[in-house]
């Protein structure tokens, strides 16, 4: 099938690559050529706008940081929309605003193309490894279509409803991830304080009712220093923004939420907010 695939950094450089391994014929665009060589040398062709990428596909991936970036790579001077055409599929992976998605979704149709939205957890690993949690909303036409592909990129693929859905669906992840991560740090804070052997703590504790993704992957990358991301912490940011908003709109409060905003925001401001979300633990 030929496919596009619009922003390949951390996340969407392994997921476009496990497209192209599966025999599928992937167009690729994203800000900075250079980052895109690996894909270029396993056979994918470069595109200089995401509309160039578009043109020649039946379904075209983003994966690009914030609601602007997908403004710009699917309705702006250059976008998939001024290719798009009727049949055009698009899922969009990026985490972004529920509400902006169904008015690009609007959009979209009004050109016969549709969209999907299709956030995914599960990390750099989850991309590498191919064993992503895909949340996706939208028409179920679409998702039949797109279901097979997603399955090259994830594990998990989940139809959760209409457009807009799996943005939500995502924010409930968010608020699981970043409370989990404070969780971590508290507890490996106070297994160091209390002079235990941390890797044997991970262990112990990890394979019990305390084991989630977050331990497992991050609590080594706490105790040795390892802040390389991952997952950003301006991303989270970005992401507890989102929730930020949607809670406020469904008259929501809730406490841990806001103190984990809040420590995320304190790393943003003191010039952490492109290490990994793991280095929350030097803000406990
Ligand atoms: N990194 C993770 O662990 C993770 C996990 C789940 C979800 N996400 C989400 O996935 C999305 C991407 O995250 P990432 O970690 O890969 O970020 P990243 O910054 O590593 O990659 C984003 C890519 O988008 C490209 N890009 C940005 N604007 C563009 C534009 N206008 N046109 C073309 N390309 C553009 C950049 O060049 C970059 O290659 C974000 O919405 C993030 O919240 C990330």
């Amino acid at each position: 099938m030929n496919l596009a695939f619009i922003g390949t950094g951390i996340m969407g450089l392994p997921m476009a690559g496990h497209l192209l391994a599966a025999g599928h014929r992937v167009t690729v665009t994203s800000r900075t050529k250079s980052r895109v060589e690996p894909l270029l040398a396993k056979g994918a062709t470069w595109a200089d706008s995401p509309a160039a990428a578009a043109k020649d596909a039946s379904v075209v991936f983003t994966c690009v940081p914030d609601t602007p970036d997908v403004e710009s790579v699917l309705l702006g001077k250059g976008g998939v929309i001024e290719s798009a055409r009727a049949g055009l599929i698009v899922v969009d992976h990026s985490t972004i605003s529920p509400s902006a998605t169904r008015e690009m979704a609007a959009k979209l149709v009004e050109r016969g193309t549709t969209l999907l939205d299709a956030p995914v957890s599960g990390g750099d690993i989850g991309a590498k490894n191919a064993t992503l949690s895909i949340m996706v909303g939208g028409d179920a036409a679409a998702f039949a279509t797109a279901e097979p592909l997603l399955r090259h990129m994830g594990k998990t693929i989940t139809h959760c409803g209409g457009i807009g859905t799996g943005q939500l669906t995502k924010l409930v992840n968010q608020i699981l991830v970043s409370v989990t991560n404070l969780a971590v740090c508290e507890a490996l804070t106070f297994a160091k304080k209390a002079g235990l052997d941390l890797p044997k703590t991970i262990q112990a504790v990890g394979g019990g009712a305390a084991g989630s993704w977050q331990l497992t992957n991050l609590g080594p990358r706490m105790i040795t220093g390892d802040f390389a991301p991952g997952f950003m912490i301006k991303l989270q940011q970005k992401d507890l923004r989102l929730v930020a908003e949607a809670t406020k709109e469904l008259g929501l409060d809730l406490q841990a939420l806001q103190r984990v905003t809040e420590l995320f925001d304190r790393a943003g401001a003191e010039g952490r907010g492109n290490e990994g979300t793991q280095a929350l633990f030097a803000m406990v």
